[in-house]
């Protein structure tokens, strides 16, 4: 197998060292120079993973051309990033998205967009409940892997499995972004809680009652309910609204203290997605008529409309109703 790794952030280098563990031929792009030199020089990425050597055989590159003899590439840079890299990255290759948001602008899914961008390539999708660092450290790690032709996907699981990380194959690829996408808004409001010291009812209730919002949104968009309810809907849900490991819990997290969007968002070096696709999701949700409250609370809070008591005042004060 020859992979390429576009996107060298902590997700991106974890994926190449897992796709590397056996020697296989990997090849990682970096957008960074000094993360390319740091790789092949120092075999580790100081920016993004720090604190995992990688494997002797993956190299790191910051040239595309350096990608055309890949027979995959996996696509793992931020979602707004998206449609330049995928338009810069070599023709007609079968292209693995990794990245979960949606485009700012646009509305777009990330496989809605790598198709205007790249007309030629094949499109799936890898999305689950997946820390970088564990997945790096070789942890067991279980994830969807979507896509339309059952025979391509059925091609890249087998390539791309390893003893501790498992594909599990859906043709759903929709469904399968929608849960990648929605979970880091719903994880931020988690992090709200847990900042403004709510206790684990509220976590629970906004997992939940978020689960709810999350299967309205992706059955009006064409999900199927036993993927919003996998790995890459509930699964990657679970896990990053429990964890200060998540960059959207923590972002949250400091909403809930009282900290400013601003301060919290101003010359960060991690993306942490939800942020930007809290505001597009609350359009895209409106434009279909799907109620989204939780959606709704974490927008006021980013675009800093309404203080924190009063947004956590509306969500307690909306109308009783069934289930
Ligand atoms: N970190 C994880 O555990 C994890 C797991 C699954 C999915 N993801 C998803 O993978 C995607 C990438 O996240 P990450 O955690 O690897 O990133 P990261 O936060 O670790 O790193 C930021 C990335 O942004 C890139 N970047 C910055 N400016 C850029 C620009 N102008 N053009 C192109 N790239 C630029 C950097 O090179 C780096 O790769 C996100 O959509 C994220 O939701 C992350
Ligand atoms: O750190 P986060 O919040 O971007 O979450 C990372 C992964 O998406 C977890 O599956």
């Amino acid at each position: 197998m020859k992979a390429g790794v576009i996107g060298a952030g902590a997700w991106g280098t974890a994926l190449a060292q897992t796709l590397s563990a056996g020697g296989d031929d990997v090849r990682l792009w970096a957008f960074e120079p000094d993360v390319v030199d740091a790789i092949n020089r120092d075999r580790v990425n100081p920016l993004y993973l720090p604190e995992v050597p990688l494997n002797p055989s993956l190299r790191a590159s910051g040239d595309m051309a350096d990608m055309a003899d890949r027979d995959m590439l996996l696509i793992v840079c931020p979602a707004q990033h998206l449609r330049g890299i995928v338009g810069s990255a070599p023709a007609g290759i079968p292209l693995i998205l990794c990245s979960k948001g949606i485009e700012a602008g646009t509305g777009l899914l990330m496989s809605e967009v790598a198709e205007q961008a790249q007309s030629a390539s094949p499109i799936a999708v890898l999305s689950g409940p997946t820390f970088a660092h564990e997945v790096a450290r070789g942890l067991p790690t279980a994830i969807t892997l979507a896509c339309a032709d059952a025979e391509l996907a059925a091609r890249i699981a087998a390539r791309i499995a390893r003893p501790a990380f498992r594909p599990y194959i859906s043709d759903d690829v929709v469904g399968a972004e929608i849960g990648g996408a929605v979970k880091n808004v719903l994880a931020i409001a988690c992090g709200v809680a847990d900042g403004a010291g709510l206790g684990l009812n509220a976590r629970a209730a906004l997992i939940s009652r978020g689960f709810a919002e999350m299967t309205r949104f992706g059955l009006a968009r064409g999900a199927r309910a036993e993927t919003l309810g996998g790995l890459s809907g509930l699964g990657d849900l679970v896990l990053t609204c429990s964890s200060t490991n998540s960059r959207n819990f923590s972002l949250g997290k400091g909403l809930g203290e009282g900290r400013s969007a601003a301060e919290l968002l101003t010359n960060r070096r991690t993306v942490a997605e939800g942020a930007f696709t809290a505001p597009v999701l609350r359009e895209a949700a409106r434009s279909v008529g799907v109620d989204m409250p939780v959606v709704e609370a974490v927008c006021a809070l980013l675009e800093e409309a309404a203080p924190l008591v009063q947004v956590i005042d509306a969500l307690l004060t909306r109308p009783l109703r069934p289930e």
